[in-house]
């Protein structure tokens, strides 16, 4: 970048230039590919590199080659095509990890079809809002989730699994094949293949950004492309082809980012765990002499707090560097982290969905011992720190909201123009929603959220949408809710409830009411009744007084 602005004034040091207050990267500008018609996926699998095992099943065993893994991929693209898929449509994808999730994927991306991903651990109400949202055409899922899909009618391909292995229901499904039949499938010469640019959507994920419910996230296959150099430059696999866990999940921009997309142009090994479970984790890493575990902050806060039966237990000598990302880590937590683990580097990243998995990380163990940073700017990446009440841009030291502009920013929210336009400006500036600083050597510090977010366990839970449930609630006159901190999770939802004149609603009957509608990492976990909610003259909610109404004794 700095080169381009020639005319620009740097300092090296900070990478601020004083004459339009934007902060440029430090980090070495990535390569972006002039092709304008190219896609991701046929951007990775050029990727040259000497590896061999592409991805492993911690649980079977199951191991697929790269070789494997591209073959499938044309194999299920050209499926897709004879079943009238094309360009532009929304293809669901409701999967716990497997190695075969990669698959779908860039099956559907390398047509120019978009991917939209869902947590498994959603509700049926939950998945059927998205679904009426992002309009998909065909789902891939597991036997075991197809009832969570209800009466949506839509064309099911089951993954991994015959289709006699189907919960029994009163609905039924519109099975329409497998997977494995699509791998299995010779891929037909005369597909139809349209024409993909880069700046087609490829992926649709859900998040609720800086305010309000969750909003469908569109990145183009350009997006990912520069998400990819970036990446790949972080992990510095130039020591030759390294050995991931994959315990965190695929269908969030992290796990997607890093497990899905980028370490398939490495050349690397993922060992693919279906979910989170601690033990198994450990002896992946053993069995596999596994070099990477990215992970959230409370399987960091669990790895320090069992260290020394962990230790005991299993060995984690081959383990180089554990990535950090989707939440804040403490200093308490590193440094208690190095003390248990001395020879493993903890990385962290800071991100959003909105910026494609891309934003500010630290690269190695001494930025990662400037406590409390979220790192240097990504390469490519320019940033601004903007006072929330005048719009200034600030210079360094100073707090303002953290606003971003570089080649991962998202093209917009699907279909919400109004939400777009709130999140990012004419010139490509997206807002973070996060009060930040930059320091005379360009680290950024998170300091506080502007944005109406709980981050439970590294998930997003949008406030606003446990707002709207408890309102639903015939003896609740109004509601709030607030993020609640956690040692071990993070932040926990908490909801302060104004009861309808003469209703003695209990506590335990509110969390019920939200938990048999919500997944469970979106429960209300305590409540307060008070007598009215703190709002603006203007009625907007004052959660931040609430906050620290809920804080004060702590
Ligand atoms: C591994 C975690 C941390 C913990 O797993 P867990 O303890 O098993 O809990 P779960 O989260 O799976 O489940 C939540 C709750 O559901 C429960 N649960 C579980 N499965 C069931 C069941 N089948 N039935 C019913 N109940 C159940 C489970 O018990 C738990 O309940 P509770 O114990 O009360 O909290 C898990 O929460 C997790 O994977 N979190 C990661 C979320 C995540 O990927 N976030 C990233 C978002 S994207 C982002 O921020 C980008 C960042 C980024 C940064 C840097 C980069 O370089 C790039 C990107």
């Amino acid at each position: 970048m700095a080169e381009q602005n020639s005319n620009l004034m740097i300092d090296p040091r900070s990478g601020f230039c004083k004459s339009n207050s934007t902060f440029y990267s430090k980090r070495q500008p990535v390569a972006l590919p002039s092709n304008e018609s190219l896609d991701i996926t046929t951007f990775i699998s050029s990727h040259a590199h000497h590896g061999k095992t592409a991805f492993i099943d911690a649980t079977t065993g199951h191991r697929l080659s790269f070789t494997e893994i591209w073959r499938a991929v044309d194999s299920v693209t050209s499926s897709l095509s004879e079943m009238g898929i094309r360009k532009g449509h929304v293809i669901l994808l409701l999967s716990p990890n497997s190695i075969f999730f990669p698959i779908v994927c860039h099956s559907v991306m390398s047509l120019g079809a978009i991917i939209t991903t869902i947590n498994p651990l959603n509700t049926h109400r939950e998945i059927s809002k998205q679904i009426a949202d992002s309009k998909p055409v065909l789902v891939f899922t597991i036997p075991q989730l197809v009832p969570k899909l209800g009466d949506s009618n839509l064309p099911i391909v089951l993954i991994g699994h015959e289709l006699n292995t189907l919960p029994n229901s009163t609905i039924k499904p519109r099975i329409v094949t497998t997977l494995e039949a699509m791998m299995n499938k010779e891929p037909s010469q005369s597909r139809v293949k349209e024409r993909v640019s880069e700046d087609d959507a490829a992926t649709l994920l859900y998040s609720s950004g800086t305010t309000g419910v969750s909003k469908g996230v569109l990145s183009s296959h350009s997006n990912l492309i520069a998400m990819v150099q970036a990446t790949l430059g972080r992990f510095r696999l130039d020591e030759g082809e390294q050995t991931f866990i994959c315990t965190i999940p695929m269908f969030h921009i992290y796990g997607l980012a890093v497990f899905a997309t980028a370490l398939l142009a490495s050349g690397s090994t993922v060992v693919v765990l279906s979910k989170f479970d601690m033990d198994k984790m450990l002896v992946a890493i053993d069995k596999y002499s596994a070099t990477y575990l990215p992970l959230v902050p409370p399987i960091l806060v669990a790895l320090v707090n069992n260290a020394d039966h962990i230790k005991k237990k299993y060995n984690l000598s081959s383990l180089r560097s554990i990535l950090s990302g989707g939440a804040p880590l403490g200093k308490e937590l590193i440094e208690g982290f190095l003390g248990k683990y001395p020879t493993v580097a903890i990385l962290q990243g800071y991100a959003m969905t909105e910026s494609t998995g891309i934003g500010a990380s630290t690269d190695s163990l001494e930025e990662s011992r400037r406590y409390g940073t979220a790192g240097l700017l990504s390469p490519n990446m320019e940033a601004k720190i903007v006072d929330p009440d005048s719009g200034e841009a600030l210079p360094v030291n100073r707090t303002g909201e953290l606003r971003l502009r570089g080649p991962t920013i998202m093209k917009g929210y699907f279909g919400n123009e109004e939400a777009t336009a709130s999140t990012l400006d004419s010139n490509g500036w997206l807002r973070t929603g996060d009060l930040c600083y930059i320091d005379d050597d360009g680290f950024i510090f998170v300091v506080d959220r502007l944005k109406e977010l709980i981050k439970y366990k590294g998930y997003q839970v949008p406030p606003a949408e446990l707002e709207a449930l408890l309102l639903t609630h015939p003896e609740i006159d109004d509601a709030a809710v607030i993020p609640f901190p956690d040692k071990e999770v993070g932040q926990y939802p908490m909801a302060y409830v104004v009861r309808k004149t003469g209703s003695d609603l209990s506590d335990s009957s509110v969390m019920d009411f939200i938990a048999k509608q919500v997944a469970p990492y979106k429960k209300i976990r305590r409540v307060a009744f008070v007598a009215s909610i703190p709002k603006n003259p203007s009625g907007k909610l004052l959660r931040k007084d609430l906050i620290k109404l809920a804080t004060s004794k702590l």
